[in-house]
């Protein structure tokens, strides 16, 4: 037996056709605005890696407080639009947004019935959160007929009411049956959706009362964000799934991979800042952890700060700065520190063999290279006149096992999120250490004066510098699955670099107990 290309039980990145860039076509209406309708669509189905198409149902005046003016332009004109892409463009999937009025439909009914495409999700759009109207209520009817041609309709729960003719649903459970009403009605699936319920849950549910799913109703749960930028919602969901769904050909597959997107496209709308009413969402959430270096590095350094916060509480840096660190504690420091930097020494020379380019490979066996060389420095000039236990201490063999696994497991980019605490922590702290030395008159009694001065070295900041660059472009080169290794890593290190400072206060008391 030999294995496909594709995975047969998981889909992964072809088309269910497959083609790994799905073309996806929105037949919906515009939002100026940018936050629903084609312009949402566009750019859920760009997040979700699909090549978008846009016929344009109507234009909207609208922002993010109301809709102010509707224009449908004449609906033989949509049609032509629908047959010029068809003429000569493959569709793997279609999404039917905004229609406007009953002439549209009628059209796009008779488009759809021509080309039958693969996938079709209906976004039965009646009612704009801001309660202005998108289809003329004489259309209602009209669009009922277009229900059959759909493969999932996503209504939320006014129009899954409209569509039955029924009172809107105020509970979960009651939403859930009037969606399996709808779907045995049709024959087709029906995705319910909980955005208008109450609660701190949002769930969501695929419902099919013909076999076609594992089961008649698949709850996908969510939590509620607390947000008002929540408009163009249900545009980006069903022209997400439309998408993903071309790609999967598995509904299920398709609402679990995007119900989390769009938990966090709510959850970062707020940073958008667009509009003073209902905000649209951010689309884009998921790129910009690392659309660029700066962006990762800014991520990064979000997690190294509580680090930060956490080793300038510490008794040991405080001693150290004061001068009253026992002498003790330092020279358990500098003996621990010297067992890591042999360790670390090896982890840069991997960073060094993995590296994409010539310039980076150097940089890190030089880097590792200083390690080494600043080991029997401190042997030579520290160690060798203190008394210090020479044992591996418990933070030092934690903080090297873990540099030694990320180092093993091979992505350069994890390797260098896990090396580079080690120079960003210490350099800020050394920066500190120094700037308060300074501050206090440099006093040349201060025990750790030499210790102190040494610690601003502008050559190791400037290694620091390079360290944090080549390791934000890498992410933006890693895969997604990369990047949230990367960031554990980093996040692991920083916490080890913390531990590695209050070693010495843990060992001094651990002997003390032991002493008693
Ligand atoms: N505040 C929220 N928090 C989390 N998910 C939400 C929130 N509001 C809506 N959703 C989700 O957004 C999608 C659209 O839901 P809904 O608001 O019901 O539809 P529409 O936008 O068509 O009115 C659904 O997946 C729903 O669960
Ligand atoms: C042009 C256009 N189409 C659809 C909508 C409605 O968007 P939707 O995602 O259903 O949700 P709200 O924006 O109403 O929350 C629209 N406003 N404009």
């Amino acid at each position: 037996m030999t294995a496909s290309s594709y995975s047969s039980v998981y889909p992964l990145d072809a088309t269910a056709s497959g083609r790994p860039t799905p073309r996806i076509l929105s037949i919906a209406g515009s939002d100026p605005s940018g936050g629903a309708g084609i312009q949402a669509d566009l750019k859920s189905i760009a997040a979700f890696g699909g090549y978008g198409m846009a016929a344009i149902t109507a234009l909207t005046a609208q922002n993010t407080r109301e809709v102010s003016a509707v224009h449908v332009p004449p609906a033989h004109f949509l049609r032509q639009q629908l047959e010029a892409i068809s003429a000569d463009i493959t569709i793997d999937a279609v999404k039917i947004g905004m229609l406007g009025d009953a002439a549209v439909i009628n059209e796009v009914r008779g488009w759809l019935e021509e080309v039958s495409p693969a996938v079709v999700v209906l976004d039965p759009v009646m009612v704009a959160t801001s309660g202005d109207r998108l289809l003329r209520e004489s259309a209602e009817k009209a669009l009922r007929s277009l229900l059959p041609l759909a493969h999932l309709i996503t209504p939320n729960l006014p129009e899954l009411a409209m569509l039955l003719g029924e009172p809107e649903a105020t509970d979960w459970a009651s939403a859930l049956d009037q969606g399996k009403r709808l779907a045995a009605e049709y024959g087709n699936t029906v995705l319910v959706k909980g955005g208008h319920l109450p609660g701190s849950e949002c769930p969501d549910a695929l419902v099919n009362t013909s076999g076609l799913l594992s089961q008649d109703v698949i709850e996908v749960a969510g939590p509620r964000v607390a947000t008002r930028n929540s408009h163009g919602t249900g545009c980006s969901l069903s022209s997400a799934l439309a998408t993903v769904q071309a790609r999967t050909g598995d509904w299920e597959v398709s609402l679990r991979e995007v119900k989390p997107w769009l938990l966090g496209a709510l959850q970062a709308s707020d940073s958008l800042h667009v509009g003073q009413g209902n905000g649209p969402v951010n689309h884009f959430h998921h790129f910009q952890q690392a659309s660029t270096p700066g962006t990762f590095a800014a991520a990064m350094w979000n997690e190294a700060v509580p680090e930060l916060e956490a080793i300038y509480g510490l008794p040991f840096i405080q001693g150290l700065q004061s001068g009253e660190l026992p002498e003790r504690d330092f020279n358990y420091y500098l003996a621990q520190d010297a067992i890591y930097l042999n360790g670390y020494s090896r982890v840069l020379a991997r960073a060094g063999a993995l590296a994409p380019t010539e310039e980076e490979q150097l940089f890190w066996a030089k880097a590792s290279q200083q390690c080494l060389e600043v080991e029997s420095e401190l042997h030579r000039n520290w160690l060798s006149t203190r008394e210090a236990s020479t044992a591996t201490g418990p933070v030092t063999k934690s903080y090297v096992d873990h540099l030694l696994a990320k180092s093993a497991a091979g992505s350069y980019a994890v390797v260098l999120a896990a090396i580079l605490p080690c120079y960003w922590l210490y350099a800020e702290v050394g920066q500190q250490l120094h700037t308060a030395y300074v501050d206090a008159g440099a006093p040349a009694d201060h025990a750790y004066a030499d210790w102190l001065k040494a610690y601003a070295d502008e050559d190791f900041a400037a290694a620091t510098r390079k360290a944090i660059n080549f390791t934000a472009v890498a992410a933006v080169a890693a895969s997604g699955t990369e990047r949230t290794a990367m960031m554990d890593a980093f996040t692991q290190s920083c916490r080890y670099e913390t531990a590695f400072f209050d070693a010495p206060r843990l060992f001094a008391q651990a002997s003390f107990t032991r002493a008693q």
